[in-house]
């Protein structure tokens, strides 16, 4: 690959993130906003426009950041990587791989809501599904998820901080076991936070490079 392909690459990967990430804050407050309906109505207007302009050219899926070898070896010297950066439906993740153990911080926006004012236990499934494949990957075993057991333990209250942590359990043959929790904050000083999700993914690894 040329020098120029590749430098365009990178600045599509970069600008379609920060695109994105621009998006997902236009969805929250479209869907939280309580201006007048005729204000809604002429921005909805506004934004039709721009969402043609930007399907005059367009891919089938979205634009997606491989991890491939190289980030591999980045993410296991300390970069996080950016998980789900260019899907606007997708719960966007740092993740950071240390000892063998991923986590990442998260908090949960007004459109994780499930039941009222908590996070959708679907959507807290997904989170922890995601962390853990790629935590399989950057062990190099490029893998889907083929079960997924999960236990909800506690409400997730909407608009505080959570933490996600992962680890790999055992592996056998194409096989990998890996468990995941989401926590809630310490109550205080020295208490030990608060377990409200917890998984357990069966991952078989597929043939092909990793990605
Ligand atoms: C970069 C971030 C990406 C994030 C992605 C998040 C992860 C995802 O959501 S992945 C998407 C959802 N998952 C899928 O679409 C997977 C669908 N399933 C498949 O494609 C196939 O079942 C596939 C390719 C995994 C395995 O098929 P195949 O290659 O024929 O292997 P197969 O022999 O059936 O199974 C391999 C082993 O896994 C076991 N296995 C397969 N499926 C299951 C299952 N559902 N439950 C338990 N064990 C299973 C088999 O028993 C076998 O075990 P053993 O080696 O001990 O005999």
């Amino acid at each position: 690959m040329l020098d120029a392909d590749a430098e365009l690459i990178d600045e599509r990967i970069a600008v379609t993130g920060d695109l994105v990430a621009t998006v997902r804050e236009l969805m929250t407050a479209a869907a939280t906003s309580e201006l007048a309906p005729e204000e809604l109505e002429a921005i909805r207007g506004e934004l039709a426009v721009l969402a043609a302009r930007l399907a005059e050219r367009s891919r089938p899926t979205p634009l997606r950041q491989h991890l491939d070898l190289a980030a591999i070896d980045r993410v296991r010297a300390g970069a996080s990587w950016p998980l789900w950066r260019h899907n606007p439906l997708a719960i966007p993740l740092d993740v950071r791989v240390h000892d063998g153990v991923a986590s990442a911080d998260l908090v949960p926006g007004p459109l994780y809501e499930g039941p009222p004012g908590s996070m959708h236990g679907g959507l807290s499934a997904a989170v922890l599904d995601s962390l853990l494949a790629v935590l399989a990957q950057v062990q190099r075993r490029r893998v889907v998820t083929v079960g997924l057991q999960v236990s909800y333990r506690a409400a997730i209250p909407l608009g505080a901080p959570v933490r996600l942590v992962g680890r790999i359990v055992g592996t056998e043959g194409r096989k990998t076991t890996a468990v995941g929790e989401i926590l809630l904050p310490a109550s205080g000083p020295g208490q030990p936070e608060t377990v409200a999700v917890s998984a357990e993914a069966l991952l078989v690894e597929i043939p092909g490079a990793p990605d």
